[in-house]
């Protein structure tokens, strides 16, 4: 019996050893003749070191190294800019036989530090990557390369009528391939779903160098597993993709916007529930921001949105978004709408506004795109991407606030304000604190994991839409159970047994 015991105890253990990833003690540093065998494979000016011979200074890194925010200060010595699929491939195949680490990098505007080189590995980055491969305009498929600015691929197809299927505040830099990794969301998620449901195929080099040609176009193809939807989300742990197929919807003829001013958040599902009742299919965009939120985008230009004196003590705001095949049909509807939700014996709303021209309809959406730069603006943010019951939303941000007031750390000389924002339509609070002075231990001690445990205990997602990169590595436990761990690690393992692929990031280290 005793035997059995120790016998299973003895099968479980090497069980996770074989599954374990190995660490970055593994890894080597770039050196010398590594650099000689890159510039074999790549020209000159595609290879950035500070290492000899190229001596580029830190400085000319820096765009690589150092995330959007400015909080993740990444380690790499040398970035590699290829332009082909068999160029990457040739790196990673070299890369694998040394053992050096690679850290697949798009536009670096991630939000969690999934795109920095922890430990001096080196960074492939794929912005020279970045022209259109196809588009079939009566499918409405395109097939571009990874590094196509989401923005540019907009302005590619717009001549074909067609749009995005994702659209994000960071559309002007961030690139396909990344938006893919990390399965970004977006503000057309509630209209066009999730990029698991939009990317027909990929085109992935895995961790060997081996080229998975998956770039399909194909609507159906149930022909066994869909290897390409483990790279939408894997954040580069499982392979560089190079190439993406994406479904295109054709553009709305019509977008009309509304903005609305509601008194409490109590107000927001029922308010939901009226707008897709009285909208129903043209509905594209529901989205939240709390006063204090829409007060801040005030203080920074993006404003006035509403008159401030129907504004009153509105404790939150929705703008509704509407794409549909008409544009004065649609705004009528939209006008009964406002009048119905003003006329109302109870109203859910105190005030509203309607586009009435593209100009408005952009500065309606600039105030909810600009609050992510606002925040910078107003010092450095712990940033909270959460998936919770709608009811939820204001009573999260209400308690880490409380939480920061009990702890003597709420105020000028710890963090400044505490708000919420997001898409309501998907269940998607963006929770962010602004420490004014800078990031400190015991704020975030006061933070994490007391929201982790908050939303796991609602049953929600500690990363809603901007993945889990280097910062949530710990918490990645709240959403996911040990058995679905346990099955990610093993998948790693298979593809990326030297854990080469953006070693640090997605799985925490055992
Ligand atoms: O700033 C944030 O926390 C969210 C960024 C982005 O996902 C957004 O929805 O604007
Ligand atoms: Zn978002």
């Amino acid at each position: 019996m005793f035997s059995l015991v120790r016998g299973s105890v003895c099968a479980h253990l090497a069980r996770r050893h074989a599954h374990s990833i190995p660490s970055f003690t593994h890894l080597n540093a770039v050196t010398h003749d590594d650099l000689a065998h890159f510039a074999k494979i790549l020209p000159p000016n595609a290879i950035l070191s500070t290492l000899p011979p190229n001596l580029n200074s830190a400085d000319d890194l820096v765009p690589y190294n150092v995330d959007w925010m400015g909080k993740y200060h990444g380690q790499a010595t040398t970035v590699l800019r290829p332009r082909t699929t068999q160029q990457v491939s040739d790196i990673v195949k070299f890369c694998a036989s040394r053992r050096i680490g690679i850290v697949p990098q798009c536009g670096n505007t991630g939000l969690v530090g999934g795109s920095i080189s922890l430990q001096k590995e080196i960074v492939l980055s794929l912005g020279a990557m970045n022209s259109v491969r196809s588009f079939d305009p009566v499918s409405g498929v395109l097939a571009a390369d990874a590094g196509c600015i989401l923005e540019s691929l907009s302005d590619y197809i717009a001549r074909y009528n067609h749009i995005m299927p994702l659209d994000l505040g960071a559309k002007g830099s961030c690139q396909i391939g990344g938006n893919i990794s990390t399965n970004a969301g977006g503000l057309r998620f509630l209209r066009y779903g999730s990029l698991h449901g939009t990317v027909l195929g990929l085109e992935v080099v895995l961790p060997d160098g081996t080229v998975l040609d998956q770039l399909s176009t194909l609507r159906k193809d149930n022909t066994g597993y869909d290897l390409k939807q483990l790279f939408i989300g894997a954040e580069g742990t499982l392979g560089v993709i190079t190439g993406v197929s994406i479904l295109t919807p054709p553009a709305p003829r019509a977008s009309n916007n509304i903005f609305l001013a509601l008194p409490h958040f109590k107000n927001v599902l029922p308010l939901f529930q009226t707008v897709k009742r009285q909208l129903g299919e043209i509905l594209s965009a529901f989205e939240y921001i709390d006063r204090t939120a829409y007060d801040m985008g005030l203080e920074h230009g993006l404003g006035p949105i509403l008159n401030p004196d129907e504004v009153g003590d509105a404790q939150c705001f929705v703008l509704a978004e509407t794409s549909g095949g008409n544009h004065d049909h649609d705004s009528e509807k939209l006008n009964n709408l406002l009048e119905s939700l003003m006329s109302a014996d109870e109203p859910l709303i105190y005030t509203g506004t309607l586009s009435q021209s593209p100009g408005q309809f952009a500065s309606l959406w600039a105030l909810r795109e600009g609050l992510t730069e606002c925040l910078q603006k107003e010092g450095k943010p712990y940033k909270y991407d959460l998936s919770v019951p709608l009811a939820e939303f204001q009573n999260v941000v209400d308690a880490v606030r409380a939480r920061l007031i009990s702890k003597g750390l709420y105020g000028d000389h710890g963090i400044t304000k505490v708000m919420g924002y997001g898409h309501v339509g998907d269940g998607n609070l963006h929770l962010n604190a602004i420490a004014k002075y800078g990031y400190r231990p015991e704020l975030e001690a006061a933070l994490e994991p007391f929201i982790y445990e908050l939303v796991a205990s609602h049953k929600g997602s500690v990363s809603a839409e901007h993945g889990i990169g280097s910062m949530k590595t710990s918490a990645l436990r709240y959403s996911k159970n040990d058995v679905s761990i346990e099955w990610m690690r093993k998948i790693k393992h298979v593809f990326d047994p030297l854990n080469i692929m953006n070693p640090g990031k997605v799985l925490p280290s055992v």
